[in-house]
């Protein structure tokens, strides 16, 4: 399957987050958030901050055993939320849904919020912000670096022949 990627700056993850605590100060009160290691840290910060929330817990889902999927193993719990009554859980993206699945039913009661949902994983979300092709890789700006790229006009000329 051909792979595009979508590149998310900075700014542009702020402004979604921002944009998903709009959503979910229909939420508050809430007793805290549980941010989905590692992805979801940078997005439960901004969060954390917009609903003045400073209950922020982890979990941290490993799928990958090297380069290959494996069995889905939480290796941090989040001891602080409970069964999740009254948490949001944050996540930068789904994608296949098997990450938000353990998570789910680990928290079975929380609210499950991501900036970022592939079709395959969004029914799994109770919110999230922009929908994603399937066959796109979301670039993370944690990702990524600037990068120099030779003007156009520096490069060889590719003949047909
Ligand atoms: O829906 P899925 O197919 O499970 O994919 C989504 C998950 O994949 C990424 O995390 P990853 O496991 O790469 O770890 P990271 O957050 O530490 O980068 C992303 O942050 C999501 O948590
Ligand atoms: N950075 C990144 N991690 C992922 N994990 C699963 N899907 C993705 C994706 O599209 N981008
Ligand atoms: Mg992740």
């Amino acid at each position: 399957m051909a792979v595009n990627y979508a590149t998310v700056t900075w700014d542009q993850l702020h402004r979604d987050a921002r944009l998903l605590a709009e959503e979910l100060v229909a939420n508050m009160p809430i007793k805290g958030i549980v941010a989905v290691t590692r992805g979801g840290l940078i997005p439960a910060a901004i969060i954390a901050r917009e609903l003045n929330c400073r209950l922020v817990e982890t979990i941290s889902v490993v799928t990958y055993d090297e380069e290959e999927r494996g069995e889905p193993r939480i290796i941090k719990s989040p001891e602080a939320a409970g069964d999740g009554e009254g948490f949001l859980v944050i996540d930068d993206l789904v994608d296949s849904g098997v990450t938000a699945r353990v998570v789910r039913e680990r928290l079975p009661k929380a609210y499950f919020a991501c900036l970022y949902a592939k079709p395959a994983g969004k029914a799994l979300t109770d919110r999230f912000v922009v929908e994603v092709p399937q066959e796109t890789w979301v670039l993370f700006p944690w990702d990524t670096a600037p990068l120099f790229v030779p003007p156009l006009a520096s490069k060889p000329i590719e003949s047909d022949s």
